[in-house]
């Protein structure tokens, strides 16, 4: 029997019982769900990373849907005991999923959200972030500072690597993957190799229109090439930031054979799921090449480091922060609560999950609608089309159903 759990009540008298696993940033997404009849109750118990057996006791025995954390393993367990307590709707405060198994939250019938695009700079920043620090050695630089070691302007001290010219290398060229490219191109100057299983057409048009704006300028254009492996990115970039989602495909992409094809001096980042790099391999790469420099957001194990990482002058680690910018940790618990929200009001499910700017307009009622459900083909959820509507406010169920046949349609349909 798991210890009972404290939480934090808004809203006693609420008609829903929504549980958020977490404390969040803001209060803009508990007003939003108090405002619709939910009674929020908000986790507070001092434990970072909460049991399959606390988040049953905080489940009880009646729930209308559950905001909860990357951290959790959200399997058939806890979707039992969801569903046993009533509850149709859990999202992610994440834009990543693969701690759900969305197979088992499909055999109950419950939705799954997630927090794309809210975070797409934010973490791109984070990221360009880490290949800058890694370039210029800046954490090494600032303990060497720190420890009284200064004792004067030296020729050699701290030499690193110019990226103007250099080749910056995309694996996984979808939202954050292409905002980060486009920094780095844009910012300094960085000629782009990407890889993604599909076409990341409006990046390749940016680096063509930026690089004929170079030459109008008689400056050297940028160019970009999307390659036909990954392995082409791998042998050819200079800075190699990783994007993907995880998934069967991505686990240990980064292995033992293929550090051994990277340039020797080429810089290596990572904010996007630990297990996408096969962390004891990197260990004894960097231990091998001194001038191989990785800046990690995510780790294999996380909270945990592979042995030997922590020594690591040519590693910069940093705790999973990606996405910690005040206004994406605000708008994530927003598109959270409005995830779970839409589900227990009946609201269909936005359109475009690239497009979420009306959901965090905090001047205006959010679109009555899921901002999105990533398993909303599977549960037949009808989408409310937005494209081309990105102002659309209309509030309450009564204005969705007075759209237009073609604004409506139903998945797969
Ligand atoms: N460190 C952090 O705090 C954060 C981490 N993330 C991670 O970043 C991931 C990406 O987020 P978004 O860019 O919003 O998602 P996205 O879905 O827009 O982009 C993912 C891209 O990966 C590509 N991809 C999938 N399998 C691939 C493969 N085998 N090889 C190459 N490319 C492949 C997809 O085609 C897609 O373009 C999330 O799933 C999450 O795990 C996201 C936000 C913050
Ligand atoms: O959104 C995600 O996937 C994260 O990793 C949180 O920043």
């Amino acid at each position: 029997m798991a210890k009972p759990v404290s939480i934090e009540v808004w809203n006693p008298n609420g008609k829903y019982r929504v549980v958020s696993t977490k404390p969040m940033p803001g209060t803009r997404w508990i007003n939003l769900l108090i405002e619709q009849d939910c009674r929020v109750e908000i986790c507070t118990q001092k434990k970072t990373i909460l049991s399959v057996e606390d988040i049953i006791a905080l489940i009880g025995d009646k729930c209308d849907g559950v905001i909860g954390q990357l951290t959790e393993d959200w399997g058939e367990t806890l979707f039992a005991a969801l569903s046993r307590a009533g509850g149709k709707a859990f999202s992610n405060m994440a834009v990543g999923y693969n701690n759900v198994d969305v197979n088992a939250a499909n055999k109950y019938g419950i939705a799954v959200g997630n927090t794309p695009g809210v975070l797409t700079e934010t973490t791109a920043e984070l990221a360009a972030s880490l290949s800058l620090a890694a370039a210029r050695r800046i954490v090494e630089a600032d303990e060497f500072m720190r420890a009284g070691l200064y004792d004067g302007w030296l020729p050699n001290l701290f030499v690193g690597n110019l990226l103007k010219g250099q080749t910056v290398g995309v694996i996984g060229a979808g939202r954050i993957g292409s905002a980060y490219a486009r920094m780095m191109v844009e910012g300094f100057k960085m000629n782009l190799i990407y890889y993604d299983l599909y076409q990341a057409t409006r990046l390749e048009k940016f680096v063509t229109a930026y690089g004929q704006f170079l030459k109008a300028n008689g400056e050297q254009p940028v160019t970009w090439k999307r390659a036909s492996s990954m392995d082409e990115v791998l042998r050819e970039a200079d800075v190699i930031s990783l994007h993907p989602v995880l998934d069967k495909t991505t686990y240990h992409l980064i292995n033992k054979e293929r550090l051994a094809t990277m340039k020797k001096e080429a810089i290596l980042v990572n904010c996007s799921r630990g297990p996408v790099i096969d962390e004891v391999a990197l260990v004894e790469h960097l231990k091998q090449n001194p001038m191989f420099r990785v800046g990690l957001d995510v780790f294999e194990d996380e909270p945990y480091m592979k042995p030997g990482l922590a020594e690591m002058k040519n590693a910069i680690v940093v705790p999973h922060i990606a996405s910690a910018s005040k206004w994406t940790r605000e708008g994530m618990a927003t598109l959270a609560a409005l995830n779970v929200l839409g589900k227990i009001k009946g609201y269909p499910i936005w359109g475009n999950p690239n497009q979420v700017e009306p959901f965090l307009n905090e001047n205006a009622q959010p679109p009555a609608a899921s901002p999105s459900i990533v398993n909303s083909k599977a549960l037949g959820k009808i989408k409310i089309s937005n494209v081309g509507t990105v102002c659309l406010t209309i509030s309450g169920f009564a204005g969705f159903k007075a759209l237009s046949s073609q604004q409506l349609h139903h998945i797969g349909a």
